[in-house]
């Protein structure tokens, strides 16, 4: 058994290079720790900060603050940001969206409880809250800020999330889709495509700090799920170049692993991979603390390869991750084969077949068609488990000389362990063509899942485990519900489609009577109790949210609300 991340975890790898800016906002970072003390003490909201002055002015400014016994004082530390920084956000300006009415046309046709309409056009009506664009300071001074230049208007998560994040935005598109807001949601799209131009991936969020790794990639999704509600083939004509680009970052250099499963069949799978091996800076407080127990300086680069590594993941942190559930030094996310991003790559491979098709590419579509019939075969051959009947997770083994190696397929290597994500591939699984092929049967699916344990009186919950880290237990995210439940609401099968119901009814619910308890859509929830909303992990639980009003709205959408079903619980 391994101890920590740096066993053979495959975590020597390529590396970017910190910017001058990063690195100074990270040091100014780890002053004000020491200056304000770990109290309510967020350290994202320093390397956010946008600068007034050159770096050369502010830096030398900065060397000469006046210091007592070593830290610098308070009064001196608030005078500094107060003169040399603009305010935390100033760099994304409110922007009311043009598409943006009170009442959409045709909104929520199958919502009829009053009651309901109501509260949905209040969660609608959020959008604008949380719309931005880039300010022109940005555009003019690039050099002096984290955030990146974005061409058009974006829709952020919301609080300390004052940025455009990647699979975020796919459950915002979801929900501007349902309020009407095209405009806005190719907009959305086409700054995450600029960032492929530009960096030849979407980035993990729109900061210049994120450009290390990615996040669960979702783009094609958007694109097709735009083109849907649009037919603007114009759109997707321009994404589909930029859409296959992102498709080599997947399946390319460390992201790609090969397997050669019983018979001797080579499949090829995907895993994350960050290119960074220095703490986030982002939260660089915290990972530097946690590495401090760690002996050596590789360890500790193994270590923060891993942290990034798992914030790719967009489960940071979960015991999904560690070797050890209580140690949090122990994450070793490049060792592992997802389920869940192999699903998503599974539904890349699919909607660019179906794109390419639109926009009468046949080759293309062709060879993405492909793409997908492998990647299905990998996946049944290497995560399907047919005695749990749900897909697992798989723990490579050694990393060998060097990542490029193939790796021998051993069944003792699945994680058994529960996770909401084991459920995932139904999302992208066609229930006509996959399931006849395979022998992978819907309702053992179903019924596996109904034995999980997963399901609580509130929702889905992310795992079984409470490690107090946010991507477990007892925490319930919206991203997931979505997935799981559109997935068995599609599976076709007609209980399937019922237990999906139900459970969009208690997501729906426990979003609603927190929203009436707090004033706000949260951003993670406790699934334990109608109402209640989630905590553990590194940062104070956030509000907004995004991807939980897209959620909501785009349950709404698919299964309405009867006139005489309760919104209380
Ligand atoms: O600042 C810590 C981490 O925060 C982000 O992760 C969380 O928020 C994101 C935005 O809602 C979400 O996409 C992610 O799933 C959450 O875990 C960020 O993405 C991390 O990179 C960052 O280190």
């Amino acid at each position: 058994a391994m101890s920590s991340a740096a066993a053979g975890d495959c975590a020597v790898g390529p590396t970017e290079s910190s910017v001058p800016l990063v690195s100074f906002l990270q040091r100014l970072q780890s002053e004000a720790l020491k200056t304000f003390g770990p109290k309510s003490f967020d350290p994202k909201l320093y390397v956010d900060l946008p600068l007034k002055q050159d770096l050369v002015v502010t830096e030398e400014a900065f060397a000469k603050l006046q210091r007592v016994n070593g830290t610098i004082t308070l009064s001196e530390l608030e005078k500094f940001v107060n003169s040399f920084f603009g305010k935390v956000g100033d760099d994304l300006v409110y922007e009311e969206p043009k598409d943006f009415v009170l009442e959409p046309e045709e909104f929520l046709p199958k919502v009829k409880n009053p009651k309901v309409r109501a509260w949905a056009l209040q969660v609608h009506s959020i959008w604008k809250n949380l719309s931005r664009r880039v300010s022109d300071d940005v555009r003019e001074w690039p050099e002096r800020h984290t955030l990146l230049p974005l061409p058009e208007p974006v829709v952020i998560p919301g609080s300390r999330f004052r940025e455009i994040y990647y699979w975020d935005s796919y459950w915002i598109v979801r929900g501007l889709l349902v309020s009407k807001m095209y405009d806005t949601a190719k907009a959305v799209v086409n700054n995450l495509l600029w960032l492929i131009e530009v960096y030849g991936h979407v980035l993990n969020g729109a900061r210049v700090y994120y450009s290390n790794r990615s996040q669960p990639p979702l783009l094609t999704s958007m694109v097709r799920e735009i083109y849907m509600k649009t037919g603007d083939l114009v759109f997707a004509k321009k994404a589909l170049p930029l859409l296959i680009k992102e498709h080599l970052f997947w399946n390319s250099g460390f992201h790609r692993v090969v397997i050669q499963d019983l018979q001797g069949r080579e499949h090829s799978l995907s895993r994350h991979y960050a290119f960074w091996d220095t703490p986030r800076p982002e939260s660089a407080t915290i990972d530097k603390e946690s590495a401090s127990k760690l002996p050596s300086d590789s360890d500790k680069e193994a270590f923060y390869r891993q942290v990034a590594s798992a914030a790719e993941t967009g489960w940071d942190f979960s015991s999904r991750w560690m070797r050890d559930s209580s140690d949090l030094t122990t994450l070793s996310a490049t060792s592992i084969i997802p389920v869940d991003l192999n699903a998503y790559l599974y539904k890349m491979e699919l909607d660019l077949a179906f794109l390419a098709k639109k926009v009468g590419d046949a080759t293309i579509s062709k060879n993405f068609k492909e793409a997908s019939n492998a990647r299905l075969q990998a996946m049944t051959s290497i995560l399907w488990n047919a005695e749990m009947n749900q897909w697992l997770d798989y723990w490579l083994s050694s990393c060998a000389r060097d990542c490029e190696d193939k790796h021998q397929f051993d069944a003792r290597n699945q994680n058994d362990k529960i996770f909401a994500s084991n459920f995932i591939p139904l999302w992208t699984w066609n229930h006509k063509s996959d399931t006849s092929k395979h022998e992978i049967k819907v309702e053992n699916i179903l019924e596996s899942f109904q034995k999980s344990g997963l399901l609580r009186d509130a929702g889905i919950s992310t795992s079984l485990l409470n490690s107090s880290q946010q991507w477990d237990f007892p925490n319930g995210w919206a991203p997931l519900q979505h997935v799981i439940i559109e997935g068995f609401a599609n599976s076709g099968s007609k209980a399937a489609r019922s237990l999906a119901e139900d459970m969009a009814v208690r997501w729906i619910k426990t979003n609603y009577v927190a929203f009436v308890i707090t004033g706000a859509m949260h951003e993670k929830y406790d699934v334990q109790a109608c109402g209640k909303v989630g905590g553990g992990g590194e940062y104070k639980p956030q509000t907004g949210f995004g991807w939980s009003n897209g959620v909501v709205l785009a349950l709404l959408e698919e299964f309405g609300w009867p006139q005489d079903r309760e919104l209380e619980c």
